[in-house]
């Protein structure tokens, strides 16, 4: 829900080539603070670039980036503000997950106090408590990935960043991610989300963008997407989808498509 004018995330004219590839070609992000925004594109379309991009990881040929105001290529300054989950999270194995939440929460200068308040309450509304103290490698995906996404926002970021999140994830532990990104929206923080899983975004996106080969070609409330679009039999952001990126082929089936799949 857009709490103010101030845009968060701002992209201007983004390229991105590797080698004669051409994997962006000229996008702009103008995302107001307290949006939740769904970015959805066919595999290869370009949203890890994009999001690498946009977090400062990788450097565009050409185009600005500009998080909280901040140019993403001052790393230190942007650190603060961004949360990151990656779709291969970086997690230590060797450790237990309270472990490798204390030792992100002190790279990100979170006060110890602060620190031991937030774990507990993210490990008890993950339902983790139970093997905090276990080793990330005996962890299923769906607890490792409960365990990044805590991570994540251990630093109370302005902006996160999040892709595909409710991936490989159960119904319920999907469900927690969804209540937790409505929870992090209403409490003023900008969330950008990739995935395949459309009934993630519409249960949770206020705005979606959709890339197909390295370009926007819609973006708009999910409504209104879905409303210009205006081609499939049951008007959903899915038929949208299709009908922009061109062809049937490109949906993936996500693991979350249980009967709760739509519910926030
Ligand atoms: N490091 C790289 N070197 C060369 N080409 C790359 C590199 N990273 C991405 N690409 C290419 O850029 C294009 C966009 O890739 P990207 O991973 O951003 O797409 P995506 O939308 O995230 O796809 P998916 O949904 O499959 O994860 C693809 O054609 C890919 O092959």
């Amino acid at each position: 829900m857009p709490s103010t004018n101030a845009a968060a995330i701002e992209a201007d004219d983004l390229r991105k080539r590797y080698g004669s590839e051409v994997a962006l070609d000229g996008v702009s992000l103008s995302i107001p603070t307290g949006t939740v925004y769904g970015f959805l594109g066919p595999n290869g379309a370009g949203k890890t670039t994009t999001m690498r991009l946009l977090t400062g990881l990788s450097r565009p040929s050409s185009g600005t980036v500009r998080v909280c105001g901040v140019d993403v290529s001052d790393r230190r300054a942007l650190t603060p503000h961004v949360g990151y989950l990656p779709e291969t999270p970086p997690l230590y194995e060797e450790f237990s997950a309270r472990e490798q939440l204390e030792y992100v929460a002190d790279l990100r200068d979170v006060s110890d106090e602060v620190a031991a308040e937030r774990i507990e309450r993210y490990l008890t509304q993950f339902e983790l408590l139970d093997d905090a103290d276990r080793r990330i490698d005996a962890y299923s995906k769906g607890m490792k990935q409960k365990t990044a996404f805590v991570q994540s926002v251990l630093h109370d970021p302005d902006v996160l960043f999040l892709d595909e999140p409710t991936s490989g994830l159960d119904p319920r532990a999907a469900r927690r991610i969804r209540e937790s990104i409505l929870a992090f929206a209403d409490a003023g923080t900008t969330v950008f989300l990739s995935t395949h899983i459309l009934p993630v975004v519409e249960a949770v996106a206020d705005e979606v963008g959709v890339l197909y080969e390295g370009r926007l070609v819609a973006e708009g409330p999910p409504d209104a997407v879905t409303s210009r679009a205006a081609t499939g039999e049951s008007g959903s952001l899915e038929d949208a989808f299709l009908a922009v990126t061109g062809g049937e082929d490109d949906v993936a089936d996500g693991d979350e498509t249980g009967p709760n799949a739509s519910e926030p």
